[in-house]
């Protein structure tokens, strides 16, 4: 395991990525969040986290990040809203191995949130059930209860009704432009198309679909518009969540690797296998 862990680290566990193979936007509510359907699926490629259990109640992430104070990253905001939750006198060390770009729209941070979640209500003891920590997981962002859940999910209203789904675990390859996109400037931009019919369960496997935020986002961002317009013209090409990443599937990973090498030096890329069943609750054996 990787040397940026200490050597008696109790738990290290993954925080996968995501992808939205379509993301349709329905409309927008009251409170500003939109109304969505989108299929998450995971990848396998993934982040990894490492725990320790402190008497004395601190919650301390060790990994610096650049650009995100302590007490406002995720991690750290999971971890005290456990806390907050069930009175735990318990505190946590806390490192990370990060991969995931941020602002990428594949689910880094949340997936982080999750994963410390489930991660300190095991090193904690708290015997919480899914369903608990997806619920708490809605405080922290639209996106963790998906990672809480460890299904892939035909999701619906802000992104926390979820119906497990099993669309075919194809390879992709998934571009990272050099730009890191915010959500809520994607979210409040008036040109947003808000209005895709909704569809029906029977329908979401046989829908194309499309990702409502990615003519917003190649318009606003030259980055992503470059990288769109080369990988495009390989495979057919889509924009996940808000950005910045956009991914192209293939059936196999020799497919998704011959691709990769037309890309060399033109686009920051890497390849993964799409799974319907987390890797963190995989490592964490449990059941489907
Ligand atoms: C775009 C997606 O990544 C699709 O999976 C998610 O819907 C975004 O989920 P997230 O990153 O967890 O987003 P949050 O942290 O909850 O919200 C960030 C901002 O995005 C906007 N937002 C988010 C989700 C949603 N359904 N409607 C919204 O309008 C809001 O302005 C919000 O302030
Ligand atoms: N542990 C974390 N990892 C990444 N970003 C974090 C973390 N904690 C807080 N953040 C903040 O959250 C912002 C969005 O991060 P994230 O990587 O989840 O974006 P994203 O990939 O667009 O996510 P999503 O697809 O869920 O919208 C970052 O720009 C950063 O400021």
């Amino acid at each position: 395991m990787t040397n940026l862990f200490p050597d008696d680290a109790s738990l290290i566990l993954p925080a996968p990525a995501k992808l939205n193979l379509f993301l349709h936007i329905l409309g927008r509510r009251a409170d500003g969040y939109h109304n969505l359907q989108t299929i998450f699926q995971f990848l396998d490629y993934s982040d990894q986290l490492a725990f320790n259990c402190r008497k004395d109640g601190e919650i301390k992430l060790h990994t610096i990040f650049e650009n995100v104070p302590h007490n406002d990253n995720l991690i750290v905001k999971a971890a005290n809203l456990l806390k907050n939750y069930t009175s735990s006198p318990l505190g946590a060390d806390i490192w990370i191995d990060k991969k995931l770009p941020m602002g990428g729209g594949i689910g880094g941070g949340s997936s982080n949130a999750a994963t410390t979640l489930l991660a300190l209500n095991q090193l904690w003891q708290l015997n919480l059930d899914l369903i608990t920590l997806a619920k708490l997981a809605l405080q922290l962002g639209a996106d963790v209860p998906v990672f809480v859940q460890g299904k892939a999910a035909f999701a619906e209203g802000v992104g926390e009704q979820l119906t497990p789904i099993t669309p075919p675990e194809l390879w992709f390859l998934v571009a990272i432009p050099k730009v890191a996109i915010s959500t809520a400037t994607v979210f409040n931009d008036p040109l947003l198309p808000r209005n895709t019919a909704a569809i029906t369960y029977q329908q979401v496997l046989a829908t194309e679909g499309q990702n409502d935020c990615q003519a917003i986002v190649l318009n606003h961002y030259p980055a992503v518009q470059d990288a769109f317009l080369i990988m495009n013209k390989l495979a057919p090409t889509k924009l996940t969540g808000t950005g910045a990443c956009l991914f192209a599937s293939f059936t196999t990973e020799q497919q998704a690797l011959a691709a990769q090498r037309q890309l060399i030096d033109k686009i920051d890329c890497f390849i993964a296998q799409g799974i319907n069943f987390s890797p963190l609750h995989q490592k964490l054996n449990l059941s489907y």
